[in-house]
């Protein structure tokens, strides 16, 4: 038995998706595209030193206290009380899957910490519920389990959805001009930016490279009528300076292959594609 674990949950940027809803949260989730992260969220489970209720659910995110409603409900679901913190070098609520990544860590930690006994899939699938429940996420976790760079076939989790990926292991860079709740875009009408996402999805189908998702991802974030002007300007001047570069979903972030942001004068952070998925440390 251990009193501690951690683990370790890869970013995830989202180039474009659909939504579907589901009677049943374990069915629901997204259909889509996007590329894990070497800059992740390390989650640590520690059992409450004193099990009062004041103390058992408490959440820190470098050091702060948040509120992360997916991360209660995996501890919910899984009947224990712990004390959660995570580090991450990520920005909060900007299109890097930080919710997800923090839903999934806390599943796997406390399995270890707590020896609930669960699999894999299992653990997935409860941090997948608890996203879609929260309204934070619908297909970051399942991409963030699998690592690479995901395609997202049929929304749900393990044993409903299904995924594929794209064979190629880039350099991305990342700058971010702050968050777009992911709240408030899954709660609105998510008719026309679902189709632009069905239609993403079947280019990126018929041509499975990092091209056709970085132009697949540019096409869907018009579509949607999700770009903003700082977002739309730094694509441009990424695509005049040859590069590749598209909007990360949902945040107020752009995302380029290779050295694309900093080539085209950006103050960029430049991260390694996750090969695999997540871990215990
Ligand atoms: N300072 C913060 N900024 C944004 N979200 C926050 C913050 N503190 C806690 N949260 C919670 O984190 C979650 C952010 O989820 P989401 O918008 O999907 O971002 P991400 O892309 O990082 O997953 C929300 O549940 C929100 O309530
Ligand atoms: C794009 C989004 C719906 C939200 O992503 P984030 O804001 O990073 O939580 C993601 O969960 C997906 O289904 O692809």
């Amino acid at each position: 038995m251990t009193d501690e674990a951690t683990a370790f949950v890869p970013g995830h940027v989202t180039g474009f998706f659909s939504a579907h809803p589901a009677d049943e949260p374990v069915q629901a989730g997204s259909r889509g595209a996007g590329v894990t992260l070497a800059d992740g969220v390390e989650v640590t489970i520690r059992r409450p030193e004193t099990p009062t209720a004041a103390t058992t659910q408490h959440v820190e995110l470098d050091g702060e206290t948040v509120e992360m409603p997916p991360v209660e409900r995996v501890l919910d679901a899984l009947g224990v009380d712990a004390w959660v913190s995570a580090e991450t070098s990520l920005p909060l609520g900007a299109g890097f899957g930080v919710s997800g990544a923090m839903a999934l860590g806390t599943a796997l930690a406390a399995n270890r910490v707590f020896e609930c006994g669960r699999s894999e899939n299992e653990l997935t699938a409860l941090a997948h519920i608890a996203e879609v429940q929260s309204g934070t996420g619908l297909g970051d976790v399942v991409a963030q389990a699998r690592g690479g760079v995901p395609i997202r076939l049929d929304p749900g989790a393990p044993g409903y959805g299904r995924l594929d990926g794209v064979p190629e292991r880039p350099t991305v860079e990342y700058v971010t001009f702050g968050e777009l709740s992911t709240e408030d875009v899954l709660s609105g009408d998510t008719t026309q930016l679902s189709a632009a996402g069905e239609d993403a999805l079947a280019r990126l189908v018929r041509e499975p490279t990092l091209t056709q998702l970085m132009y697949a991802s540019r096409r869907f974030a018009r579509e949607a009528g999700l770009l903003t002007d700082e977002v739309t300007e730094a694509i441009r001047a990424v695509s005049d300076a040859g590069g590749e570069a598209s909007m990360a979903m949902l945040g107020r972030t752009v995302f380029a292959l290779e050295t694309g942001l900093s080539d085209a004068g950006y103050d960029a952070v430049s991260c390694r594609t996750h090969p695999a998925g997540a871990t215990l440390r």
